[in-house]
């Protein structure tokens, strides 16, 4: 399940639930003859269904639908207003669904804010109209809600986080791995083509790997790609990023980098590599093999396959050596 239908099912789940118990509440006021609390809580509830409505509307964009921000600003106002204008002791609980709303449907900084909103005004005046024990517990209670639902989000929130994180990260170097590449080259080649901006790639293979495992073990080489990616981290620019091909390859995605720039960049890479000497090991050579994006290269395995065949090429010319290999031209 995607986070976005997740986020729709939970979305729907909580106004579904809150709307059922504010049109409860609103049913045991009619009953009782309380017509203002009546009304709140058919008016809280009528919201709550508009914001299943939203949900429903927004499935394909929940996670950045700005229409739940509006929607529960709404309702908890609405409960401010009404705790200062009503003589009605029991209101000040009917914060505790909405805060908990508030967690389950807005990001954490927005959720907390809107609860902390509500519930200062909620306090001062339960603090100020009714008796100690029972503001304290009031307090204890909404307080206690507050707490453990933003920390449950917290938490939430981290795991997805690092969960994403390592699906898509090579656990050795901290580089994004070979399974991310080609979505994130298609976004890059989506964006320039939207943007008409310039596009390159580089291809980046340690020549002699064979030798280098034989002579220092599996050991030596995989501290030995740990340290060239750390370097490769220091030599681009913040933008770049860089992928873990598989135990000797690298990929380079070089956004706003023109034919010159990636010709510049990749000499850097190549005299930086080969000129630093290696904990453990001395010199090495790299084998380079760069494209740029060129009118006609529309899907990600244009440019990843062009870069590697440059790659391939620089190779069979003998190693520590660069390729360039300019992008396909649309015919005109
Ligand atoms: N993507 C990328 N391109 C680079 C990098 N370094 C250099 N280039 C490209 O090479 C061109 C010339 O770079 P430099 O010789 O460093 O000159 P520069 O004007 O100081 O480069 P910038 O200020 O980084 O634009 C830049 O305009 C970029 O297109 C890098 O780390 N990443």
């Amino acid at each position: 399940m995607t986070e976005t239908r997740l986020r729709s099912w939970t979305h729907a789940f909580g106004y579904g639930l809150a709307a059922l118990f504010t049109a409860g509440l609103a049913l045991q006021n009619l009953r009782y003859g309380f017509y203002q609390l009546f009304y709140l809580a058919l008016a809280m509830s009528a919201l709550l269904l508009g914001g299943l409505v939203y949900t429903f509307i927004c499935r394909r964009h929940q996670l950045s639908a700005p229409g739940h921000l509006t929607i529960l600003a709404g309702l908890n106002s609405g409960l401010v207003a009404a705790v200062l204008a009503l003589d009605a002791p029991g209101i000040s609980h009917w914060a505790m669904p909405l805060i908990a709303l508030n967690f389950l449907i807005l990001p954490l900084r927005q959720g907390l804010t809107l609860s902390l909103i509500l519930l200062l005004p909620v306090l001062a005046v339960t603090w100020l109209t009714q008796p100690l024990g029972d503001a304290l517990l009031t307090s204890i209670g909404l307080a206690a809600l507050l707490t453990v639902t933003a920390f449950c989000v917290w938490h939430y929130d981290h795991m997805t986080q690092s969960a994403q994180d390592l699906a898509i990260t090579d656990p050795v170097t901290g580089a994004y791995n070979a399974r991310f590449l080609d979505e994130a080259l298609q976004k890059e080649i989506s964006r320039a083509i939207a943007t008409g901006h310039p596009l390159s790639a580089i291809s980046l293979s340690i020549d002699h790997t064979d030798e280098i495992g034989k002579l220092h073990g599996e050991a030596g080489l995989q501290s030995l790609v740990q340290n060239i990616c750390r370097t490769l981290f220091d030599v681009v620019r913040a933008g770049d990023s860089i992928y873990r091909v598989n135990s000797s390859e690298f990929f380079l995605i070089l956004p706003f980098t023109p034919e010159d720039g990636v010709r510049v960049i990749a000499e850097r890479v190549r005299r930086t590599l080969s000129e630093h000497e290696w904990p453990g090991i001395g010199k090495i050579s790299v084998s380079l093999g760069c494209t740029t994006r060129g009118s006609g290269d529309t899907g990600n395995s244009d440019l990843r396959d062009r870069a590697r065949a440059a790659m391939a090429r620089a190779r069979s010319q003998g190693s520590g050596t660069a390729w360039f290999s300019p992008g396909a031209s649309t015919e005109v």
